[in-house]
């Protein structure tokens, strides 16, 4: 072995052959002459910061049995999701969209292995559902999710979605679904059994709903998927008759509908945020997750509410709130809740069930123009890929439903029931993202950004120089199509105002926070990586030059438009041979 593994700083950890090596770290090496071995260093010192150890980490490729040849070291000071690297590698910027994946984690995707599987495919970030299993499940998750990360080169950001004061229905029995057939007979009920339900016997979560129900009402179940009519109530008892069939899912939501209007007593009279989701916030804070999705969000005033304590329990915290689009009177606030938010999620489960389904699409398209506006990120949620749950392909209307939101350039699209209980999970991460290539494409030799016409958000002169100066560069990008744009940034907020711009070319985003890092995972176009930077753009620029040229990310000849956040500035460059 070569001699230079004797360095009193570092201690060998494992030994890997090349060959078993992750295939997205192979291009690290260069080509040496005799076997090659690559070896993963781990720092001596007994500390317990993971992600200090992890800074730490060294790679080096030694040649076996050449001892005058000197082992490739490569610094770890700059990270980068090890999806990107494979993307970067296989077929240069065509093979990483710019449209960013969220994936619901449930029964189907919980393991390590498949949610390694994910983080191949792309997933940006894992959703959890605190409508479903436990907080210990969840945790557990969560902790897998961050040994991937560690151990893997991933940066999968996890985002804690909350319950919220829907109702909704138990569980069945234990069993996995039930089918509800046309012209069947189903009580809903509020009371509890310590025994199982009897027959098509469904419990509800809302001790009101016996009372605010009336004949003749309308119940959808899981956003319309399957429907009833009240025609008896009995007490706690609400006899519904089946008018359209489906499958029953355990905890599905349910909404009442009366003279072909959401009725929306209960929702007034329910807190947004409920005794449970303040527990789930609590865990998620103590989890550390990147995101919190706030549900059935109804005015700006809930959001202040969760920022105003996430900011007093934790204020070194970072957690980004993401406001759920759901509700009916969600609409009529769509502005100051927007404003006041990190981010906004287009459910349009929830919603379909809360206005007519023809009004689904226009309010999708509004939310999304929305968010461009104010530079928050947008995610487009439900059903994107439904069939594909059961089937391997995906239906003709949902590729076109997919195309539909990678053309508006929504910053990222989410799988729900496709990854949480699907059998397909893999495959159906796998059309969005080649639809979602093949749409980007087109957007780019159309020259979408031309048309581009967006109305200034700033509120100071600073902001107002930093918008303009990102402007300018992503104007400047395109018309002198350039290979990449580096942005160095602080606090992230440079590098969203360049993703606003949805430039042609990739944006290679540079912060010194993982959790910058992270966050910047949801926004369209970015591909972010840790990296120490200093006020020297020059020697920013030099050493992200040379560190990623030798990851072949970056070549000699490349043009480059640069921002930084420190100097309120940007240049264009070309990649010298010597660097
Ligand atoms: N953590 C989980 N455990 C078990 N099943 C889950 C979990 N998360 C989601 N699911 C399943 O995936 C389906 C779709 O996920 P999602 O859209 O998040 O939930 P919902 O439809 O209840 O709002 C759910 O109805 C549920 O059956
Ligand atoms: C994303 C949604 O929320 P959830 O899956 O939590 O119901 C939705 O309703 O579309
Ligand atoms: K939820
Ligand atoms: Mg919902």
């Amino acid at each position: 072995m070569s001699h230079s593994l004797t360095s009193s700083l570092l201690t060998p950890t494992k030994l890997i052959p090349l060959k078993s090596l992750p295939k997205p770290y192979l291009h690290f090496f260069q080509p040496q002459r005799g076997p090659i071995l690559a070896v993963q260093w781990k720092p001596k010192s007994k500390s317990k910061s993971k992600s200090k150890s992890k800074q730490q980490n060294v790679l080096l490729a030694v040649a076996d049995g050449a001892p005058d040849l000197s082992p490739v070291v490569l610094e770890s000071s700059l990270e980068v999701d090890r999806a990107s690297l494979s993307g970067l590698k296989e077929n240069e910027v065509g093979s990483i969209p710019r449209t960013k994946f969220v994936c619901t984690i449930g029964l189907s995707t919980s393991g390590s292995d498949e949610l390694e599987a994910l983080a191949v495919g792309g997933m940006n970030v894992a959703r959890l559902n605190m409508c479903h299993n436990t907080r210990e499940w969840h945790k557990e998750v969560i902790e897998r999710v961050r040994r991937l990360n560690e151990e893997k080169g991933f940066a999968v950001a996890v985002m804690m979605d909350t319950q919220g004061s829907e109702i909704h229905m138990g569980d069945l029995n234990g069993v996995a679904s039930a089918k509800a057939e046309d012209g069947d007979i189903w009580t809903f009920t509020i009371r509890s059994f310590d025994a199982a339900l009897p027959d098509r016997t469904i419990s509800v979560s809302y001790d009101g709903f016996a009372e605010d129900v009336e004949v003749g009402d309308e119940l959808l179940v899981d956003g319309g998927m399957v429907r009833f009519e009240v025609v008896e109530k009995i007490g706690p008892d609400v006899k519904c008759l089946c008018t359209d069939p489906g499958l029953l899912l355990p905890r599905a939501n349910l909404a009442l509908w009366r003279h072909g209007r959401l009725v929306l007593q209960r929702n007034n009279m329910l807190p947004t945020i409920t005794s449970k989701d303040w527990l789930d916030i609590d865990f998620a804070m103590e989890e550390g997750v990147d995101f919190i999705a706030l549900s059935f969000v109804r005015s700006a005033d809930s959001i202040n509410h969760l920022k105003s304590y996430i900011a007093a329990r934790s204020p070194k915290s970072d957690i980004a709130v993401i406001a759920k689009i759901e509700s009916v009177d969600s609409l009529k606030n769509l502005d100051e809740i927007i404003h006041v938010s990190d981010g906004a999620m287009v459910a349009r489960g929830d919603m379909g069930s809360q206005i007519p389904l023809e009004q689904v699409p226009f309010v999708q398209q509004k939310v999304v123009q929305l968010c461009r506006r104010f530079n928050k990120p947008v995610i487009v949620a439900s059903q994107l890929l439904e069939s594909m749950i059961e089937h391997p392909i995906p239906t003709r209307a949902e590729v076109a439903d997919v195309s539909e939101a990678v053309r508006q350039q929504a910053d990222a699209l989410m799988l729900s029931g496709e990854s949480a209980m699907g059998i397909y999970p893999e495959k159906a991460l796998a059309v969005l993202r080649s639809v979602s290539l093949r749409i980007e494409r087109q957007c780019r030799e159309e020259r979408l950004h031309e048309a581009l016409q967006i109305p200034s958000i700033s509120s100071s002169l600073s902001d107002e120089i930093k918008e303009e100066i990102c402007f300018s560069a992503a104007k400047m990008a395109n018309k002198l199509q350039a290979d990449a744009l580096f942005v160095y940034t602080t606090n992230g907020y440079m590098a969203s105002l360049l993703s606003r711009c949805r430039p042609d070319c990739r944006i290679f985003a540079f912060t010194a926070t993982a959790s910058v890092r992270k966050r910047l995972n949801l926004q369209w176009g970015l591909i972010p990586f840790r990296l120490k930077f200093s006020e020297d753009m020059h020697d920013n620029l030099s050493r992200t030059f040379s560190l990623l040229k030798l990851r072949g990310m970056i070549k000699s000849g490349d043009r480059i438009v640069a921002v930084s956040d420190m100097l309120q500035s940007f240049q264009v460059l070309t990649i010298p041979c010597t660097c």
